[in-house]
């Protein structure tokens, strides 16, 4: 399988919560028709199922803490075979979430050719979840649980972007402007990979 994916550029989009992944992705998807798979999106939908493996996501999830490394990378690796006929790239949005992640998903499929780091300040990210709390009905954007994944961000992910820095593939998207903007910087960095 790894054969079959091995053309496909991969995208690993890293952030923190609320600082815009998903919105610039989806853009990416327009503009490049690259394959989106949010890590997040994909344990949503296992806790929509109603499985019993749903509902374990589910309490983890609701408490901002990451689920298992295996249950999140077979899901995303599950995914990117599933597309990989079509697929000229994947995004892998909100993986890794820890330096262990990225090294595991290396073994497992492949390496990244880019990491685009959606950059913003705390208090823009707590702004933003706030507003999209109000409609997103996710059980993790209200305000004690937006504080642990802050504090799990800094901790656990920001090493992530160190990690691939020391590689030279990280741009760094400043993610405080409006999204038009943003995207600007995202396809620069996107059109150095042809
Ligand atoms: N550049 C931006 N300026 C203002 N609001 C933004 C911007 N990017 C995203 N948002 C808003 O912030 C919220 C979080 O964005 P989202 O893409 O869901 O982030 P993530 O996937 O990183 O958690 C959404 O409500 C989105 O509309
Ligand atoms: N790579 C990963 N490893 C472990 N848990 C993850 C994960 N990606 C997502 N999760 C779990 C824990 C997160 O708090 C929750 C929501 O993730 P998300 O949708 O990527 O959030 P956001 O887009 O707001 O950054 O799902
Ligand atoms: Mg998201």
């Amino acid at each position: 399988m790894a054969d079959k994916i091995k053309d496909a550029k991969i995208v690993f989009v890293v952030g923190g919560p609320g600082s815009g992944k998903g919105t610039q992705c989806e853009k990416i998807v327009a503009k490049y028709g690259y394959t989106h798979l949010s890590s997040g999106d994909l344990l949503r939908a296992e806790v929509a199922s109603g499985s019993e493996r749903g509902k374990q996501l589910q309490a983890i999830m609701q408490k901002g803490e990451l689920v298992p490394l295996d249950t999140v990378l077979d899901m995303i690796k599950d995914a990117m075979i599933a597309k990989a006929d079509v697929s000229k790239g994947y995004l892998i949005d909100g993986y890794p979430r820890e330096v262990k992640q990225g090294e595991e998903f290396e073994k497992k499929i492949g390496a990244p050719a880019l990491l685009l780091y959606v950059d913003a300040k705390a208090e823009t990210m707590v702004q933003r979840l706030m507003k999209r709390g109000e409609t997103s009905g996710r059980a993790d954007d209200n305000e004690e649980t937006i504080k642990k994944r802050l504090d799990l961000y800094y901790k656990a992910t920001e090493p992530v972007i160190a990690y691939y820095e020391k590689r030279g593939i990280v741009r760094k998207i400043n993610s405080e402007l409006p999204v038009d903007e943003v995207f600007a910087i995202v396809v620069k960095a996107i059109d150095e990979l042809k």
